[in-house]
Parts: C-alpha cells; sequence; structure tokens
C-alpha cells in the first residue's frame, strides 16, 4: 500500500474525512442582473451544525459513491458536484493525488441549502489536505468558482456576507450561536427557475437598499435578530410561485409562539426558524413534525 506524501494516517486507516454543512442565507437581496444573466446579491451566510459527509480513500482510484437519503436525487455520476470540483481543480493542477469519494447524502437535494455547493467544498478541501495545499491557493479557489457561484462561501464554511454572483467574500462574521429549525416541504425547487421567476433584464441593476446587511462583528444574539428583521429574501416571491407549501411552512413556524423570526434558505424551499436556545428549537421541530410528519425538519445550530 502506496501512502501518500501529505497524507496523515488516521485512527480509520488512511480515510479523510469532511463534514458538509447545510448552508443557510439568513437574508438574500438581489441587486441586479449581470448581463450574462447571474444575478447579483448580498446575502448573509450561515452554516448549521447538521450536513452531508464527504470522505476519501487516497489508496483507491479516482471515483464516487453515494449512500444516504438523498442519494438518488443527487446522483453518483459525473455530474455530482464533488467529482465536478475534482477535475476542475486536477484540470488547473495535474498532478495532483485524488481517490475515492464517498458521500453520505443527508441534506435535502434542490433545497436552497447549498447541499451540493457544500459537498464540492468538502471535496476540495479533502483534495487540499491531501495534497498540502493551502484553502487560499489559487487553484484551489478558481475550482471553486468553476464548480458553481455558492462553492467560494462554503470552501471554509463561516458565516460572512457574501456579494458579486458569490464571487466576492465579506471577511468572516463572529456571529453568535444561532438556534433554529430548518423546514423543507420536499419540495424541490431548481435554482435558475427561481431567479428567472424575479423577471430581471439581464444588465440591470436594482436601487441599493440601504439597511446594513450585516450585523457587527462580534454582536449579540439580539442585535443580529435586529438587523434581520429589516432584511429579507428576495427569492422567497417567486419561491413561494412554484411551491405553495413554502407559504404553509413560513406559516407554521410563525405560529410557534417561541419563533423569533422565519424566512426562506437561498431559492428554497428549505425555510428556517431561529429560537433562542436549543431547547426552544427541539420543540419547535417537534410541533413542525406533528403536524406534517412527512416534511423533513432538523433542529441545529448555526454559526
Ligand atoms: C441561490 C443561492 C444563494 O446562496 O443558493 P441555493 O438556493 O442554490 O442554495 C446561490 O446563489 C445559488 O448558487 P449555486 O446553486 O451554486 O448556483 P449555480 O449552480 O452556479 O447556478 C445555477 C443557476 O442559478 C442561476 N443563478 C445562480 C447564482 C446567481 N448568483 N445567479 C443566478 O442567476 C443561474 O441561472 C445558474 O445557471
Ligand atoms: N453532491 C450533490 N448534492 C446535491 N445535489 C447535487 C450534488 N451533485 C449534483 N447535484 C445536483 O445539483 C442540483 C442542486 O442541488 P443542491 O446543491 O442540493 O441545491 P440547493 O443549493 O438548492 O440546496 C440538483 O439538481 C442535483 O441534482
Amino acid at each position: 500500500m502506496t501512502v501518500q506524501p501529505h497524507l496523515r494516517p488516521t485512527p480509520a486507516g488512511h480515510l479523510l474525512v469532511e463534514r458538509a454543512p447545510a448552508k443557510v442565507n439568513l437574508s438574500l437581496h438581489v441587486t441586479g442582473r449581470r448581463a450574462d444573466g447571474y444575478h447579483l446579491l448580498e446575502s448573509l451566510v450561515a452554516f448549521a451544525g447538521c450536513g452531508d459527509r464527504l470522505s476519501l480513500d487516497p489508496v483507491r482510484p479516482l471515483g464516487l459513491t453515494v449512500s444516504g437519503p438523498g442519494a438518488e436525487a443527487a446522483g453518483g455520476g459525473q455530474d455530482n458536484l464533488v467529482l465536478r470540483a475534482v477535475h476542475h481543480l486536477m484540470a488547473r493542477r495535474p498532478g495532483l493525488v485524488a481517490g475515492h469519494f464517498h458521500l453520505d447524502k443527508r441534506l435535502p437535494v434542490a433545497a436552497g441549502l447549498g447541499g451540493g455547493s457544500s459537498d464540492a467544498a468538502a471535496a476540495l478541501r479533502l483534495m487540499a489536505r491531501l495534497n498540502g495545499l493551502g484553502l487560499d491557493d489559487p487553484a484551489i479557489r478558481a475550482a471553486a468558482v468553476a464548480t458553481g457561484a455558492d462553492v467560494p462561501v462554503c470552501l471554509d464554511g463561516r458565516a460572512r456576507v457574501m456579494a458579486g454572483i458569490g464571487d466576492l467574500l465579506a471577511p468572516p462574521l463572529g456571529l453568535p450561536r444561532l438556534f433554529a429549525v430548518l423546514v423543507n416541504p420536499r419540495t424541490p425547487l431548481a435554482t435558475a427557475d427561481v431567479f428567472r421567476g424575479l423577471g430581471l433584464r439581464a444588465g440591470t441593476m436594482r436601487e441599493p437598499t440601504l439597511q446594513p446587511v450585516a450585523p457587527a462583528d462580534g454582536c449579540g444574539r439580539s442585535e443580529v435578530l435586529a438587523v434581520l428583521a429589516k432584511a429579507r429574501n428576495d427569492l422567497e416571491a417567486p419561491a413561494r410561485t412554484l411551491s405553495p407549501a413554502i407559504a404553509e411552512a413560513l406559516a407554521l413556524l410563525r405560529s410557534l409562539p417561541e419563533c423569533r423570526l422565519a424566512r426562506m434558505s437561498g431559492s428554497g424551499a428549505t425555510v428556517f426558524g431561529l429560537f433562542d436556545d436549543c431547547r426552544a428549537a427541539a420543540r419547535g421541530r417537534r410541533a413542525i413534525a406533528a403536524a406534517r410528519p412527512a416534511w423533513w425538519a432538523r433542529a441545529t445550530s448555526l454559526r
């Protein structure tokens, strides 16, 4: 068995493992549309305690297997964002060592939680660890941008404001731990369809919003809630048109006395509710699960 030069043996042999946390857009303002059709946005992004899990076995040939409840929807072929990211990286840095990836797909697919982007970012982190590259390596960053608009923000998985189409990242923000319930009514939505529903002409800019999109670095929970209360998700309206269950999920969350704020994440259909502590969030999740047993609901922390 060959041991790769930058590989640190782990208790599980030579398997390298990365978590791929769900991304939550706490706010999302669409500020315009580029001539190429991509939308410009400003979004405060945080990452959840729940997510997928990706492992890399460097002693096997390059490949991918997928298990878990989202395996079929994510697909295990070359179109999977894990392999897309690896190919983008290897095209920029020929000679890198790869291996066999296994994805445990726990997150709902096409859900506004950036699961595929987070998986792609986890694949790039695994490749970086295996080959002794930094996450700031130009090839890693370029591969992230080439794989998808949400992949750069998922690379280090830290809360921050993203702008442009997701390629401009503000420095990481010290956010207090937020306690959330994520609810997906099991209606997959294609991101492109939701953006298209905005009906914004290519090459137009919107009036800038004067509200700050992010709370101050290191502020408390109540300040975060105050900033978020003045913010919005501009994709909520077109997403609700495509999936009426979103309005139902938001109404259910807002009917819970302990829910401080409820909003959609990304292009939906997942919505999140914020609670004061983890017990309140757990109670909220139980109430949603009792009302809609077929929906996906998780109590988790965000940071
Ligand atoms: C909306 C957001 C918010 O975080 O998240 P999700 O809902 O996907 O989780 C992202 O901008 C999604 O990023 P991502 O899912 O990586 O998008 P991509 O694969 O690059 O693009 C899919 C399609 O969405 C549209 N798109 C995407 C990003 C963007 N800023 N403007 C767009 O118009 C384009 O039609 C593009 O062809
Ligand atoms: N690893 C992956 N996980 C999820 N979806 C994937 C993955 N690889 C490719 N896809 C495809 O990417 C699309 C977007 O999936 P996903 O990242 O879950 O969406 P969203 O960002 O809205 O949560 C889906 O159509 C899915 O088939």
